[in-house]
């Protein structure tokens, strides 16, 4: 397989259980679980927002700008060993916001991991901002200026939290903001939320690329958009299964998305929460979907064309020799 990149990953949700009784006792921050195996205890989710309560509760010991640059170096060193050569990975800032950890923390935090990437692990790295959209919108228009303010080195704004009920139209105003700042769009949408979701990403928001778009197969005239536009999709197959998207691996659509010529990728989303890193998504799928490394080879190459990186450095990805 050749050089893949991780393109739908939250820094959060690569917070590991070990890391957070770590950060918990650093900060002395009282932890409503007894021990390790009774945090564990609590992964088992039914659907997007089981899963979210326990994200947003467990951010609690993410104070300090070291703990930032720490859990986003943890991130980089499992991706490097997994030989992942380029991430873009999404920061929730309202998450931090709300709880009273400035913007400035969160992000000095991370850029300073993100700009030391190459150098410490050999991957280039760059920083999608999320909107909440469970949030109120001005919240999310404040979120924005700030960010430009601090001038935080962004690649991106990005969509997420809670879906249904929180349509892209919302945010029509904030992301044409962000675009005319000169930022890459990509939006969460047709992970739980209907495929209306996802017409309304593409013509209201700009997105270049959607996050998780699997339930755009039940509209024909979308998937024939997504192909025609060759719109990147970042799927995420373990994700999925846990957060009870599909029923089961073996029924996760993503042969049907890739055979119907959709620019489809493997992600791992919250490696910390799905059982896996966008390495071990790929392992499943050929243990559990018989992947061939073909297939493989085809999404790896979809993940460099997918990404945000120049043209240039592309064509010397995808021209590089496979192992
Ligand atoms: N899978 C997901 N969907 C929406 N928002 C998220 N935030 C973290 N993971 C998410
Ligand atoms: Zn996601």
């Amino acid at each position: 397989m050749g050089p893949v990149a991780e393109l739908h990953m939250h820094l959060e949700g690569a917070l590991e259980p070990e890391l957070i009784f770590e950060l918990a006792e650093r900060n002395r921050i009282a932890l409503p679980h007894e021990d390790l195996d009774a945090l564990r205890a609590r992964y088992e989710f039914t659907d997007l927002q089981s899963f979210l309560d326990l994200y947003y509760e467990n951010m609690a010991v993410l104070q300090t700008e070291q703990d930032f640059a720490d859990l986003t170096r943890a991130y980089f060193a499992r991706l490097a060993a997994a030989g992942v050569v380029h991430t873009e990975l999404f920061v929730d800032p309202q998450a931090h916001i709300a709880r009273g950890v400035p913007a400035r923390v969160v992000f000095e935090g991370v850029a300073d991991a993100v700009a030391a990437s190459e150098r410490e692990y050999g991957l280039s790295s760059g920083i999608i901002a999320c909107v909440l959209r469970d949030r109120p919108v001005p919240e999310a228009d404040e979120v924005l200026g700030e960010l430009l303010r601090l001038e935080v080195p962004l690649l991106g704004i990005g969509l997420d939290s809670a879906e249904v009920g929180y349509p892209p139209s919302l945010f029509e105003g904030v992301f044409a903001r962000a675009r005319a700042e000169g930022l890459h769009v990509v939006a969460h949408a047709g992970e739980e939320g209907p495929p209306e979701y996802v017409w309304q990403a593409l013509d209201l928001l700009g997105a270049e690329r959607i996050d998780h778009g699997i339930r755009a197969l039940e509209d024909p005239a979308l998937v024939q958009r997504l192909v025609d536009e060759e719109i990147p999709l970042t799927v995420c197959p373990l994700s999925n299964v846990r957060l009870e998207v599909v029923d089961s691996l073996a029924h996760h659509p993503l042969r049907t998305m890739l055979d119907a010529g959709l620019l489809v990728t493997v992600n791992s989303d919250d490696p910390a929460y799905f059982g896996g890193y966008v390495d071990e998504n790929f392992e499943q799928l050929r243990t559990t979907l018989d992947f061939t490394d073909d297939e493989c080879d085809r999404l790896a190459r979809n993940s460099i064309r997918a990404s945000f990186l120049g043209e240039g450095r592309k064509r010397e990805l995808l021209d590089a020799p496979r192992p």
